[in-house]
């Protein structure tokens, strides 16, 4: 049950879902196809705004089998569920801004229209997706019709690429600028607020790239740089939702299109190397901001075994017997310490830090963990595996927000509700005390064997005991303890000694018998 770095109640969803937001987040309604290849439509809608920090709800209006290659299949959403879903969404949730992406038939489109005049919103952005970035057509000319009819009218901004540009605007082609110009014009009569006509695909490369972004009386255009990749795939739905998403925040439309671009362009930047499928289009990488857990060379999946002899340091007490904690905590691995903890109440950071870098050398050199006490900065800034937070310290659910998930997080705990609170915001292990009264830190409640014990018997965190635990008294503290006591940690036992490395063994031997049963 303790076998892992992470609790089971941590789940990765709490890491991007914000410091405890009591606040409503802005809300997309993204009324869009299912991509199975996950690139496009409302997987890419999704993706974008959760990127964006901006909820995102979904009716799906079709599910279409995808993948890199192209489009294999479509089964159009039935209309009662799709009318439900835009229900239950619109009646409940709060929606800012509706995004539509394929809408895949002329009833899909009435629907929704009725639905957006029960329930107006601040902001719809139509992505009219009438054509798969592999060519395949998605709908057809009556539908177009229909759009600009039925729901151009109601948007404050659609958003066509050339070829969708060339259809909306009934123009034969459109692949000159000149011809974006006219073909926003002639899509501007719908009534939109605002017409953005996608570039990507002229002809001219040095006009490649360039968007127009059309009010009726000016024009903007706004210039990328093309980016060498072939993972394009959802790269018109992503813009939409990302125009929709500062929308939602409540960005005007010019400054939310400038966003927009600069985040494709980002996202298509880290997708070069991205290898997804077989075919020529592979997705983006919507999630480029967010550290990539995959590749975090794990040092250590927390074992509630480490806690067994939980070697805490103090500097004064090394100074004391004329060594570096470096040496100390070299001393105490090699004698049997399973896990070191630096405990510096009076150094300045900069020294604290250098002194913990230092010690972590030492600690790789074995694989015993090392974590840093209260100071979450100096934890991450030197690359720790992890930090033991007291109850005025930082908050948890902040920590492991910071410091991801394979890093070890301990929070001292007195009561039975500290315990369920660091387990529900996702500590690794308890440490609590102090047990037996204690010189080294003065004005800790003493909480005796049997607080020990309670806490112990009601945690679902492995539990290390902490407060003037030594050679002579770790037996009694030991020998009844609950499944859920994993171990001692200690201080002067250690630290106070003129050979840290032999009364480490002493104390090691000890309490081995208690762990071998
Ligand atoms: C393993 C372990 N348990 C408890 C403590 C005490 O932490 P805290 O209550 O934050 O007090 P300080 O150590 O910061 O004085 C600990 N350090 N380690
Ligand atoms: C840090 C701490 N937290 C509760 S008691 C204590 C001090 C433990 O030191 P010692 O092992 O010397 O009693
Ligand atoms: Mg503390």
């Amino acid at each position: 049950m303790y076998s892992l770095a992470v609790p089971a109640n941590i789940g990765l969803s709490l890491l991007p879902a914000a410091v405890s937001e009591s606040c409503r987040k802005p809300h997309v309604l993204s009324v869009s196809g299912s991509d199975s290849g996950g690139g496009a439509g409302m997987q890419a809608d999704i993706k974008a705004c959760g990127a964006l920090g901006v909820y995102c709800s979904a009716a799906i209006t079709a599910i279409t089998a995808q993948n890199t290659t192209g489009v294999q299949g479509i089964q159009v959403t039935p209309e009662n569920i799709f009318a439900m879903q835009l229900q239950s969404v619109l009646s409940d949730m709060e929606v800012d801004v509706v995004k539509t992406g394929m809408l895949p038939t002329v009833q899909i489109i009435d629907i929704l229209r009725s639905q957006l005049e029960s329930y107006p919103v601040k902001g719809l952005v139509v992505d009219p997706v009438l054509i798969a970035s592999s060519g395949d057509c998605l709908t057809s000319h009556e539908v177009a019709d229909m759009l600009c009819k039925r729901l151009l009218p109601l948007a404050d901004i659609v958003t066509p690429n050339l070829t969708e540009a060339a259809v909306l605007s009934g123009k034969s082609r459109v692949c000159t600028l000149l011809d974006m110009q006219e073909a926003a014009k002639i899509i501007k009569d719908f009534g939109p607020r605002y017409v953005l006509v996608k570039g990507g695909h002229l002809q001219d490369i040095s006009e490649a790239n360039v968007d127009l972004l059309y009010d009726g009386e000016t024009f903007y255009d706004f210039h990328g740089t093309r980016v060498e990749t072939l993972n394009t795939h959802g790269t018109g739905c992503t813009l939409a939702s990302c125009i929709a998403a500062e929308m939602a925040k409540g960005v005007q439309i010019p400054e939310a299109v400038k966003a927009a671009k600069g985040y494709i362009q980002a996202a298509l930047e880290h997708s070069k190397n991205m290898k997804i499928g077989k075919g020529p289009h592979g997705p983006l990488n919507h999630f480029f901001a967010f550290p990539e857990y995959s590749k975090i060379r794990r040092h250590h999946l927390f074992k509630a075994s480490d806690l067994r002899l939980y070697a805490v340091t103090d500097s004064g007490m090394n100074k004391r017997w004329q060594r570096s904690t470096a040496e100390a905590v070299r001393s105490a691995i090699e004698g049997g310490a399973t896990i070191v903890q630096l405990r510096e109440k009076e150094a300045e950071s900069s020294d604290f830090f250098k002194e913990a870098v230092a010690c972590i050398e030492v600690a790789r050199k074995s694989g015993v963990p090392l974590v840093i006490n209260d100071r979450l900065d100096i934890a991450m800034a030197c690359g720790a595996d992890g930090v033991h937070l007291g109850q005025s310290d930082l908050p948890v659910r902040e920590a492991r927000m910071l410091l991801g998930l394979d890093k070890i997080i301990g929070v001292s705990c007195k009561t039975v509700e500290q315990v369920q609170k660091a387990y529900e915001d996702g500590a690794n292990y308890v440490g609590c005390g102090g047990v037996y009264p204690t010189n080294t830190k003065r004005n800790n409640r003493t909480i005796g064997l049997e607080g020990l014990y309670a806490i112990c018997s009601a945690s679902p965190l492995p539990v290390v005991a902490i407060g003037g635990i030594n050679e002579f008294n770790a037996e009694e503290v030991l020998r009844d303890r609950p499944s859920t006591l994993h171990g001692i940690a200690v201080v002067s036992a250690l630290f106070d000694k003129p050979v840290v490395c032999k009364a480490t063994q002493v104390l090691a031997g000890k309490i081995s018998e208690f762990f071998h049963r």
